[in-house]
C-alpha cells in the first residue's frame, strides 16, 4: 500500500510530524455514551505539543464526539457521559472536581459556523478577558490587538473595532472567533470543521492561520476534507464507527497506511 508520486509530492516541504514532542493530551481507555448509545469505544491516543492533529473518518464515526470530550462541553447534556481518562498535562479532565471554566480557558474551541457575539469586534475579543482577568484598559487593549494579530485579522479591523462583529464577512467572523479563543491564551485549540461554511479563499486563510497558530498552541481539528487534513496536520487519526482505526504521522496515513479501512477511506472507496 504505498503512495503514487502525486500523493507523495503533496508532502514535499511540509512540516514533518515531531514524534518526540511532549504529549499534551493523553486519551486513555476512553468510552463515551449518548444515553445507551456507545459513541466512542476504548480510544487510546496521544496529542503532541504544538502539532496539528486531524481527526478524519466518515460521517457519524465519532470525530466531533471525541473533540467535545476534551473541554467537557458535552456535560451540558445530562444523558451524555464519558468514562476513562483524558490527561491534560497529566491531570484527568474527566475528574468531576475539575473547574470547567478553567478547563475551557485552557482548551479553547472554534466551531463549524462562525459564532461572533452580537457586540463590537473589540468586545468580542475582550469578552473572556473581562470575565476572568481583571486587566486595566491599557493591558486589555494590548491583549485585544495581540489576539487579533494572531488571528490574522488586525489589519482588516483595526480602524473599526467598535463596529459589530456580526457585520464582518464569514471568513472574518471565523477569524474573530479564533481571536476570541486565542485571547484566553489556551494551551489547546479545538477546531470542529472550521472551514466547512467558508469559501475557498477564506478557507485558505484559515488553513495558513492554523499553521501559524501551531507555533503557540496544540491543535486538534475535525475535518471532512481529506486534502485539508493532508495540508495542515502533522498527525492524523482515522476513526470508524466509534473506534480509532489508525493513528500516525499524516504523511504515513496518506502515503502508506497500515490498515485496509484507512486505505479505502483515503482513496474514496467508502464514506
Ligand atoms: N446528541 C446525540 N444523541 C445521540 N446520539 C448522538 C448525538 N450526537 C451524536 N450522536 C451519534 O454519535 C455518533 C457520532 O457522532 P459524531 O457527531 O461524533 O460523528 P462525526 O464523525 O463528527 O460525524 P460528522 O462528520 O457527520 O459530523 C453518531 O452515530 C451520531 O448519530
Amino acid at each position: 500500500m504505498s503512495a503514487n508520486p502525486a500523493i507523495r509530492s503533496q508532502f514535499d516541504g511540509r512540516s514533518p510530524a515531531d514524534v518526540k514532542a511532549p504529549v499534551r493530551i493523553a486519551v486513555r481507555d476512553l468510552n463515551f455514551y449518548y444515553g445507551s448509545f456507545h459513541g466512542l469505544k476504548d480510544i487510546n491516543l496521544d496529542f503532541r505539543d504544538r502539532q496539528v492533529t486531524a481527526l478524519i473518518g466518515p460521517s457519524g464515526c465519532g470525530k466531533s464526539t471525541l473533540l467535545r470530550t476534551f473541554n467537557r462541553i458535552y456535560s451540558l447534556y445530562p444523558e451524555q457521559r464519558a468514562e476513562g481518562e483524558i490527561l491534560l498535562d497529566g491531570r484527568n479532565v474527566l475528574d468531576p472536581k475539575i473547574d470547567l471554566n478553567e478547563l475551557r480557558s485552557r482548551v479553547g474551541m472554534v466551531f463549524q459556523k462562525p459564532t461572533p457575539f452580537p457586540m463590537s469586534i473589540y468586545d468580542n475579543v475582550a469578552f473572556g478577558l473581562r470575565l476572568y482577568e481583571k486587566l486595566p484598559k491599557s493591558e486589555l487593549d494590548i491583549r485585544v490587538e495581540e489576539s487579533l494579530r494572531k488571528a490574522a485579522l488586525w489589519d482588516e479591523v483595526k480602524d473599526k473595532l467598535k463596529q459589530s462583529g456580526t457585520g464582518l464577512s464569514g471568513g472574518q467572523q471565523q477569524r474573530l472567533c479564533i481571536a476570541r479563543t486565542v485571547a484566553q491564551r489556551p494551551e489547546v485549540i479545538l477546531f470542529d470543521e472550521p472551514t466547512s461554511a467558508l469559501d475557498p479563499i477564506s478557507t485558505g486563510r484559515i488553513e495558513e492561520l492554523i499553521e501559524q497558530l501551531r507555533t503557540d498552541f496544540t491543535i486538534v481539528i475535525v475535518t471532512h476534507n481529506m486534502q485539508q487534513a493532508a495540508r495542515i496536520s502533522q498527525f492524523t487519526a482515522f476513526m470508524y464507527l466509534g473506534e480509532l482505526i489508525e493513528f500516525d504521522a499524516t504523511a504515513k496515513i496518506f502515503m502508506n497506511p497500515s490498515k485496509r479501512q484507512t486505505q479505502d477511506y483515503i482513496t474514496g472507496r467508502f464514506g
